[in-house]
């Protein structure tokens, strides 16, 4: 479980990020995190493993107090948080296997991570992965010979073969296709039910976060404006999230993607009827 308690970031420029930032996220619970630009969303999340600062609060992962840690602990805590980034983070020339193994880079000793030499069962275990999300046929291809979702795919492997208690998940269908990005959700939220692995996902898409998140919590310069099931955004909280404006342009552009899609998909009828 992860328990995040007051917590609160103030950049050195002043910039007050988060204020009094609390909620648990249980085993296998996937939260949406969502808010307009600018929220706080990637502070948070940078904050939940540190890669920020928090100026005050607390952050707990099972029994361990991640904001008290010194630097050999908390490169040992960090291992055991998986992350998902919108551009995958992918090492282009190595093959996908090489790719899903660096996960375990933290665990190995540095010779062996050196030669690439990783142990038998991580070994299995990467095949397993693979296997899971689909890409067992291209184990040995280089990640640049992929597509975006099937990179994703590589990503989303890579953060599981670290054996993680946290997933951090940050905009993971940003640069990918409408259809795409609902193969890669399902996919992410699907495994986090099977593990028991609490996700918390930033995204800017609130349609798709609604559609598969268990839970969503708004934030709005900072601050938790809500916190509840995805059944629970109704006009009047997305306008408390995103104001007025902002809300009718995102309603607009999800309108266009779906538009946009049934004509794809129209297309493809009248092609198929043409042959
Ligand atoms: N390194 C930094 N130094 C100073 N201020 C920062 C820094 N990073 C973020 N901020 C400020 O903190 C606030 C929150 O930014 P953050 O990037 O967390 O928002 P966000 O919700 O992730 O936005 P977006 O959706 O655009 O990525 C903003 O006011 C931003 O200008």
């Amino acid at each position: 479980m992860l328990s995040v308690e007051n917590l609160t970031k103030v950049y050195r420029t002043g910039d007050k990020a988060l204020t009094d930032v609390s909620f648990t996220v249980p085993r296998g619970q996937v939260v949406g995190l969502i808010g307009p630009s600018g929220a706080g969303k990637s502070t948070l999340i940078r904050c939940v493993n540190r890669l920020v600062e928090p100026s005050a609060g607390s952050v707990r992962l099972n029994d361990l107090d991640i904001t008290r840690l010194r630097s050999g602990d908390l490169r040992r805590a960090r291992r055991r948080i998986g992350m998902i980034f919108q551009e995958y983070a992918l090492v282009e020339r190595l093959t996908v296997m090489e790719n899903v193994l660096s996960g375990r880079l933290g665990y190995v000793p540095f010779w062996r991570s050196f030669t690439r030499r990783f142990p038998p069962a991580d070994i299995a275990k990467a095949f397993r992965l693979l296997d899971r999300v689909g890409l067992s046929a291209h184990a040995d291809k280089r990640a640049d010979a992929l597509s975006g979702g099937q990179r994703q795919r590589v990503g989303i492997a890579r953060a599981l073969e670290q054996d993680p208690d946290l997933l951090l998940v940050d905009e993971p269908t940003a640069s990918l296709d409408p259809k795409t990005s609902r193969q890669i959700m399902r996919l992410i939220v699907e495994i986090c039910r099977e593990s028991g692995l609490p996700a918390i996902i930033n995204i800017h898409d609130v349609v798709l976060a609604q559609q598969f998140a268990d839970r969503i919590i708004g934030l709005q310069a900072g601050r938790v404006v809500f916190d509840g099931p995805p059944a629970g955004l109704t006009e009047e909280v997305l306008t408390r999230i995103y104001g007025e404006e902002d809300w009718t342009a995102m309603r607009q552009a999800a309108a266009e993607d779906e538009a946009a899609e049934a004509e794809q998909r129209d297309e493809a009828k009248k092609m198929m009827r043409a042959l």
